[in-house]
């Protein structure tokens, strides 16, 4: 990891190749596990890799490269396992703009995952909701999102472009897999799950501070449905390398759009809807990596 100079001379952290080479091979050299599939487990949801079994972890601090997760809530464990037969990786933990991570660090998971072999990554968050009929404990499939920090000049493919792992100008109008989501559609109908899925657009801030209100409305005039602080980084960096990509957002608590309401979000309300909601996802997400394995598809 090397710091070095943008076009614009801001001093930025950012990884060669060769550091993701390196982080790749050290894990490989670490575990028999080659997983296909990859889960970035948000805020308060690291429970979703206790469904693996043949399990080995990995503490952050002890992968090369590898920053470490300060955000409560976070474990900052690296889980290898199988569900149902299925090699896959869990990121108990991910990481922010807000720690003071940059984006190159934020993503730098996501560029091992894939040289490991991984296909398909499966992203959650913990989210605000905007869209008025949504109700706290929800669980959203991300259609789509929109990068606040990107339009700012925050994005993570800033900086000269590697092709070994991607275009220079990828695509982003179908960065979330149709066929993902309409597997966990049938999944989560199949679960009883039909009166609590949502499906919408996800905004990402920077934080750490929760909306003002005047921001809530200008994101609802926006098209956003839901607001947090995460997982756009990692999609687009997925998306720029080829790996199909599925979102799912638990929203944890409604954005106040009323100056009028006396409540306040929390992270530790936060923290807590994740806890009560964190078995219902955690039978979802494997459900569908069991799918996914007996489906195996190839289409995006
Ligand atoms: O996106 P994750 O990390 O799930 O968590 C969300 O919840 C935290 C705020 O409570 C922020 O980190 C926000 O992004
Ligand atoms: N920005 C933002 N992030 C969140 N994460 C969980 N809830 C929220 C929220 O209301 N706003």
């Amino acid at each position: 990891v090397h710091v070095r100079k943008t076009a614009c001379q801001i001093d930025i952290t950012c990884c060669s190749f060769e550091d993701y080479k390196l982080t790749t091979e050290w894990l490989l050299n670490q575990t028999r596990h080659r997983p296909k599939v990859a889960v970035i487990c948000s805020s308060g949801l690291g429970l979703l890799a206790d469904a693996a079994s043949n399990k080995q972890t990995f503490r952050y601090q002890d992968i090369p490269n590898f920053p470490v997760s300060t955000a409560p809530g976070h474990e900052g464990c690296l889980v290898f396992g199988t569900v149902d037969g299925a090699a896959c990786v869990f990121m108990q933990g991910h990481f922010h703009l807000y720690e003071g991570y940059s984006l190159c660090q934020v993503t730098l998971p996501v560029r091992i995952f894939k040289l490991m072999g991984v296909e398909s990554i499966i992203v959650t968050n913990a989210s605000g909701g905007i869209c008025p009929d949504f109700k706290v404990g929800d669980i959203m499939i991300i259609k789509d999102h929109i990068n606040l920090p990107g339009f700012a000049g925050q994005h993570p493919l800033c900086g000269p472009n590697d092709e070994r792992f991607g275009t220079r100008f990828p695509s982003m109008s179908d960065a979330y897999s149709k066929d993902l989501r309409r597997l966990v559609s049938e999944v989560a109908c199949e679960l009883d799950y039909s009166s609590f899925l949502r499906e919408g657009v996800y905004c990402m801030v920077s934080g750490p501070n929760f909306e003002t209100i005047a921001e809530a409305r200008m994101l609802l005039v926006l098209g956003c449905d839901s607001v947090g602080m995460s997982t756009v980084p990692e999609v687009t960096v997925a998306k720029h390398c080829g790996l199909r990509v599925l979102g799912l957002s638990l929203i944890t608590n409604m954005v106040s759009l009323d100056y009028s309401r006396e409540e306040k979000v929390n992270h530790d309300d936060v923290l807590h809807i994740c806890k009560t909601r964190a078995k219902l996802l955690q039978k979802l997400v494997t459900e569908l990596i069991c799918r996914l394995q007996q489906q195996n598809i190839n289409t995006n």
